[in-house]
């Protein structure tokens, strides 16, 4: 009987061969066989999603190349990995161009050329975003109808949506891809009335295969502009056409956000992007360099990677700033270096050196409780507001996810942490001494 680590060789052969690069990075690449005992294949998988594709889409192949090379009937078991981040530490695919009509198409759409599946690193935080993302791509308004990506600031959510969109140009160059802001969206649509072109804005909004609205949070409070997109979103949805929305939140927690857009975005999958961890860091960082030919020592890529924690677009204005030290000084990039160009970095992003249990120590210390209590659920007043204030500053200062934050306060929900975010803003538009106790708080949290 043939060992396991050959099976699987001659598997990821024969999926080489009828995968996509991106599919099989996704798939192939992120699973790894565990055991094979009385002919059980034991397959690790990242997620509850990988877990489904591989059983619907990829597990007959297990079953085909076992039975040619064992002559005996394999049976593919898949289980969840238990929270491990991936390491990078396999060959890299070849990158697949994007054929030049695809590139045009992807142009049209207004798609960033760089945001490709080809040039996101997939890592712990943001394996099922990538995952979801390929099969909407794979195959649109079929099965996650809307996805729905959200998470902070400079996470990937946008180059996730083109790259769903090159992808779907690839697969089909003759597809209608439409990518737009949510304020672009607001803005066509408060024009058309203006010009008197509504049947043309309808067109061309409502003729797409593939809708890409990012960042709709923007459309909090902007009634008219809600309403319209009701209608477009209807009218694809209807048809089968594929609609991709990101945001900074889930969309119940978009202030003002029409009940019946918020149910209808629960139709499909909403995903979460959360920030990146040491390795998938340093792996984005190396393919950045990679890709600019740019001569980077690994220990000064972990060295950079370790300054900027949570936003990976700081994470690549940081190696441009090193880069562009290196070129001033005519010198070559290495870690005294790169510390020196990012020196003066540091202060001006104490965001990303904040924890939430400092602020949580911090918010004890000063209103004199424990932090068993602040993490607790007792209700009572000289406990409750201390609470509130340390569940406003983490919002605030840091940039950790709303069901983050609200694991962190003894596994309480994210619509906890929205309520006392907007409890406390209330409060301190009219509350003196409420104003001062939070600027004190937040003078000894940054000095
Ligand atoms: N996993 C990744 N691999 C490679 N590059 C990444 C990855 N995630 C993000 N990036 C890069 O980081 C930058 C910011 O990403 P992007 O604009 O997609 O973030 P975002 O989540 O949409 O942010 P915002 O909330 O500001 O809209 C981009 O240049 C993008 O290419």
């Amino acid at each position: 009987m043939p060992n396991i680590d050959y099976i699987w060789k001659e598997l990821e052969e024969s999926y080489r061969k009828i995968l996509t690069v991106p599919s099989f990075n996704a798939w192939i690449d992120q699973a790894t066989p565990i055991s094979l005992v009385n002919n059980q294949l034991t397959i690790e998988v990242p997620s509850s999603l990988h877990k489904e594709y591989w059983e619907k889409n990829l597990s007959t192949k297990i079953v085909e190349t076992g039975f040619k090379l064992t002559g005996e009937e394999i049976t593919p078991v898949f289980v969840i990995q238990n929270n491990e981040p991936i390491m990078e530490d396999k060959p890299k695919e070849e990158t697949t161009i994007l054929p030049e009509q695809a590139m045009k198409n992807g142009k049209k759409a207004y798609l960033n050329p760089k945001y490709t599946f080809d040039t996101f690193v997939i890592g712990k935080g943001n394996q099922m975003a990538h995952a979801a993302a390929l099969v909407v791509a794979e195959d649109p308004g079929a099965t996650y109808n809307p996805l729905f990506f959200y998470g902070g600031v400079g996470l990937g959510k946008t180059h996730l949506m083109h790259a769903i969109g090159h992808q779907m140009l690839m697969n089909n160059p003759e597809a209608k891809v439409k990518y737009v802001s949510s304020e672009s969206f607001a803005n066509d649509f408060i024009n058309s009335i203006k010009n008197g072109t509504s049947e043309q804005f309808r067109q061309d909004y409502r003729n797409v295969d593939l809708l890409l609205v990012d960042d709709i949070q923007f459309f909090a409070e902007k009634e008219g502009t809600q309403e319209e997109f009701f209608h477009t979103f209807n009218t694809l949805y209807n048809e089968g056409r594929q609609i991709v929305l990101t945001s900074d939140r889930l969309p119940n927690e978009i202030p003002k956000l029409q009940e019946r857009l918020v149910s209808r975005f629960a139709w499909g999958l909403s995903v979460d992007i959360t920030p990146p961890d040491l390795e998938t860091r340093i792996a984005i960082l190396r393919k950045k360099a990679d890709a600019e030919r740019l001569e980077i020592p690994e220990d000064t890529l972990s060295y950079i990677a370790g300054q900027i924690d949570s936003n990976i677009r700081e994470l690549e204005g940081a190696l441009v700033r090193v880069q562009a030290f290196a070129t001033m000084n005519s010198e070559d990039i290495t870690t005294s270096l790169a510390a020196d160009s990012l020196k003066s970095l540091r202060p001006i992003s104490p965001k990303n050196q904040l924890s939430i249990l400092a602020i949580q120590e911090k918010v004890c210390e000063y209103y004199h409780i424990d932090l068993k209590d602040l993490k607790g659920k007792r209700r009572v007043k000289s406990i409750v507001l201390p609470r509130q204030i340390a569940m406003y500053l983490s919002r605030e200062l840091t940039d950790n996810s709303l069901p983050k934050i609200g694991a962190e306060f003894g596994g309480k929900d994210h619509t906890t942490v929205i309520h006392s975010h907007e409890k406390i803003q209330q409060l301190l538009e009219t509350d003196i001494s409420l104003q001062k106790e939070v600027k004190d708080i937040k003078d000894l949290l940054t000095n």
